[in-house]
């Protein structure tokens, strides 16, 4: 078994991969696509599987993309990517899926924006599709405020920020659930993340202290089918806790950051995965 660790920064996660493929004595190679070209060349076939690592998410798509043209298995693959990695296009398949999500209202406009925060109502959440580590991700108060936010983000000079996701602000408890889901139907895990003072947003990154959190039937149900929709090989799933709807699926992410999770789970994520690996996926 030979396997190509995709990479362009690497953190502690993408350390702990590698040592646990030490561990597992698999052969592997570190593909740093921030500074090697990768070709459309079947010789990529040496690899059995592409672990897909890279922070950017277009790094990451195209990495599997090319991987995927030479026959490789990629965790995850470009379809998981491209949806997981876009907040409408997730929102999509759940909602079809008639799996909650919190109420949302696209607008490709500041003016359409504009009409969406009067129908959705201060205070609410306005996002664009992509992103990670809540950046960007707005709390939206009142008219003011949103103006502000629609002005700026038009003078972002990339489509998809322009793009607004308006949602209901969703302020149950002072926290949100992270879980991560490995081959659809292995739920490894849950834990809580708990807002910081002068925050709302739960990201670890922006200081969310992470706690162990008990694993209901509701809540595994929920993140295993809806993981099925969006078929996650190894993703990790942000759940919010609504007044009424209970748990709704806020956001996939394709490409997994598992230091609190393992903090406060004390689960072995890399070697979860690379066992699965071993195994041929099952
Ligand atoms: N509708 C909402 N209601 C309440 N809080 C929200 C809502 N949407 C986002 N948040 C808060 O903001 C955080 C970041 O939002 P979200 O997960 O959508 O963005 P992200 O940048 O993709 O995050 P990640 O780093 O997990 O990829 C969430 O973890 C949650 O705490
Ligand atoms: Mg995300
Ligand atoms: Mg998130």
């Amino acid at each position: 078994m030979r396997i190509a660790l995709v990479v362009d920064i690497i953190r502690q996660e993408e350390k702990l991969i590698v040592k646990a493929l030490n561990d597992h004595g698999i052969d592997y190679d570190v593909i740093n696509v921030a500074q090697e070209p990768i070709p459309f060349n079947k010789a990529l076939g040496r690899y059995d599987v592409g672990i897909i690592r890279a922070i950017s998410m277009y790094r990451s798509l195209y990495s599997a993309a090319v991987l995927e043209g030479a026959g490789v298995h990629t965790i995850n693959s470009s379809d998981v990517i491209t949806v997981a990695g876009d907040k409408i296009l997730t929102y999509s398949k759940l909602f079809r899926a008639g799996i909650p999500i919190p109420d949302s209202v696209i607008a490709m406009s500041p003016d359409s924006a504009l009409k969406a925060y009067e129908q959705v109502g201060f205070p609410l959440i306005d996002k664009p599709p992509i992103g990670s580590w809540g950046r960007l991700v707005s709390l939206v108060r009142d008219i003011f405020e949103g103006k502000t936010i629609t002005e700026h983000r038009e003078m972002i000079g990339n489509s998809a920020l322009k793009i607004h996701i308006i949602q209901e602000y969703i302020k149950e408890k002072n926290r949100d659930i992270r879980c991560i889901v490995l081959s659809k139907d292995e739920l490894l895990g849950c834990y809580a993340r708990n807002i910081p003072p002068n925050e709302w947003r739960a990201n670890v990154a922006l200081g969310g202290n992470p706690s162990s959190l008990q694993i209901d039937e509701k809540l595994k149900e929920i993140v295993l089918k809806a993981s099925n929709v969006i078929n996650g090989e190894f993703v990790s799933v942000d759940i919010l806790e609504h007044p009424s709807k209970g748990y709704v699926i806020n956001e996939f992410n394709d490409t997994p950051e598992f230091k609190g999770f393992m903090l406060a789970t004390g689960i072995n994520v890399p070697e979860k995965l690379i066992s699965y690996i071993e195994r041929g996926f099952s």
